[in-house]
């Protein structure tokens, strides 16, 4: 774990104000902490000779209360840069995701894992867990950090200054502090990175079996997963209690240090105060300074536990912020990008309504054979359609002219497209929130488009009508409610071409024919692609694309 990684301010600017802040904040804390140490012992020495309390009470009071004040500003400013911070690292990171094209995500990374399973746990934990877990490190940690750096080299100046002898014996210590914390966040490194790959395997873990759940309720399997999860929630707790279990030993140590430290300069200080070599004012200011040289030390090495999984996340999160557009492997010797050279995709170069697909070839990721070869396509206004056996890419061709995948070369030209794919994204929430999910609509509009689709009489039949809510994948819809609200929501998509991924499977026949009819409604004033294997359709179509099965077997 790096002290301090400043690619935090880069990456979130508005973190830079708050910190330095904090820093500020800190540096003052410790003047007035030393001062206290001053305004105390000439109080304590006015008390014991007697004299006017006035000056000294007045200056520690107010010391005291600044210091107060102080303390109650670093938390509010601290609270509120961790918030800036987590929040803005989540918005990078989905950022960064929802830009890399899809090439990218379902991509075998560089130690061979599967492509999934690991990434998407990994993702999982980042933007929640991850996130949160920079909080502390930027609201606790560096703060102290920026005390242990300032504070003990002013209080060893200004003992110096009140007693040399004292500052000799802390300067002759001191270094033993961060010496000792080195070392401990040396070791502790390996834990705090056991214990973060335990959480990873948690949360994927337990996001796999949500997902699985409908199926593994329905085979019987789901008792046996609580056994599963139980194993690797007492892995992470394992891990946990070892890392807090170095937490106590290491702050328990550095205590201890300190504590040492601070007694042999009272006890050298007691030994002269007692043969009258040395003023009661100044040696119980050398004792009340002391121990200011250590405490800002001890405190990094305390918040270094609680800032540790922090320091990994950010490291994790910065690599995946910094991860180039394509993989890695995809590169050529001058570190170009070939397939980003090669991504020939343009966005409003033709008319507004016309796909341009020339000469384009696709190979999968991982794949060990051509998907698309030589694909040539020009789609204007009215009805195309693509057909095929199935595995032959007519998936993968409506990905590319959406601009979800990039040509390995070739060009395809298209304006924004809406797709609709094989299993459109229907979120929980209620039917507008699902309808809307383009842009905010007018209440008639939803309705003319829920009638183009023959869905009007059942939604207005709902007790909440337009508010009905429905589950996540749109769960408490049938399949051929799903597939015409899905189409509800490309006719009132803005968008001039519309491609559509086999939107009549799964329903039923009267499902299919009315679906038929909304396509040819909708590619009479748009460019509508469709993927079917339906006669109905193919018959309506004014263009036809058949893909031939890829010759390379995979
Ligand atoms: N992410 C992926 N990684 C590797 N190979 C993939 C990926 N997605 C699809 N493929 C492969 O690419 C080929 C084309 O897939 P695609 O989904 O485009 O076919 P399709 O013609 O739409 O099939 P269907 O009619 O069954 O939907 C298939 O052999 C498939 O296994």
């Amino acid at each position: 774990m790096r002290p301090f990684d400043p690619r935090i301010l880069r990456v979130v600017p508005d973190t830079r104000r708050p910190v330095a802040a904090l820093a500020g904040i800190g540096i003052v804390q410790g003047i007035a902490t030393i001062a206290t140490a001053f305004a105390l012992a000439s109080l304590v020495v006015a008390v014991v000779r007697g004299s006017d309390l006035t000056g000294p009470v007045l200056w520690t009071g107010g010391l005291f209360a600044a210091r107060a004040v102080l303390g109650a500003l670093s938390e509010t400013v601290a609270a509120r840069a961790g918030a800036t911070v987590a929040t803005g690292l989540r918005e990078q990171l989905l950022a960064a995701w929802s830009r890399r094209p899809t090439d990218q995500r379902d991509v075998t990374d560089e130690a061979g894992e599967p492509p999934f399973a690991r990434g998407r746990s990994r993702a999982l934990t980042l933007a929640t867990q991850g996130t949160s877990a920079v909080e502390p490190y930027v609201a606790k940690y560096l703060p102290a950090l920026v005390s242990a750096a300032v504070v003990p080299a002013l209080a060893i100046a200004c003992l110096v200054i009140v007693d040399w002898p004292s500052a000799a014996i802390v300067v002759g210590t001191v270094w033993l502090l961060p010496l000792f914390a080195a070392l401990i966040g040396a070791t502790t490194q390996e834990d705090t990175e056991r214990r973060w790959g335990a959480l990873t395997d948690l949360s994927g873990h337990f996001l796999d079996v949500m997902r699985g759940l409908p199926t593994l309720v329905a085979y019987g399997r789901a008792e046996r997963q609580v056994d599963t999860i139980g194993e690797v929630s007492q892995r992470h707790r394992r891990a946990t209690m070892r890392t807090l279990r170095l937490a106590f030993m290491s702050a328990a140590a550095l205590e201890l240090l300190a504590t040492i430290s601070v007694a042999i300069v009272a006890v050298a200080v007691g030994l002269r105060l007692t043969h009258g070599s040395m003023d009661l004012l100044v040696g119980l200011t050398a004792i009340l300074l002391a121990p200011e040289a250590y405490w800002p030390i001890r405190r990094v090495g305390a918040e270094f536990h609680s800032a540790a999984d922090g320091a990994a996340a950010l490291d994790d999160i910065l690599a995946e912020l910094d991860s180039p557009h394509c993989p890695t492997a995809m590169r050529d010797e001058e570190g170009e990008d070939p397939h980003c050279r090669r991504a020939m995709r343009s966005e409003g170069g033709g008319a507004e309504d016309v796909v341009t697909v020339t000469g384009v070839d696709y190979t999968h990721p991982g794949a060990k054979g051509a998907t698309l070869t030589g694909v040539e396509l020009v789609a204007g206004p009215g009805l195309t359609v693509v057909t095929g056996p199935s595995g032959c890419g007519k998936t993968t061709l409506l990905e590319l002219v959406a601009g979800i995948r990039r040509p390995d070369s070739g060009r395809v030209s298209a304006p924004p497209v809406h797709l609709v794919t094989q299993r459109p994204f229907l979120g929980a929430g209620t039917l507008r929130d699902n309808l809307t999910i383009g842009g905010p609509q007018e209440s008639h509009d939803l309705w003319e488009a829920l009638r183009e689709v023959g869905l009007d009489g059942t939604v207005a039949g709902l007790p909440d009508g337009l508010d009905t809510r429905i589950g996540d994948d749109g769960f408490g819809l049938s399949a051929g409610q799903r597939a015409r609200l899905v189409l509800a929501r490309a006719l009132l998509s803005p968008a001039t071409v519309v491609l559509l991924d086999e939107v009549t499977a799964h329903v039923d026949a009267d499902s299919a024919a009315t679906i038929g009819e909304v396509v040819g409604r909708l590619a009479r004033t748009r460019t509508v692609i469709a993927v079917t294997h339906q006669s109905d359709l193919v018959a309506r179509a004014d263009a036809h694309l058949a893909l031939r099965q890829p010759e390379v077997a995979r």
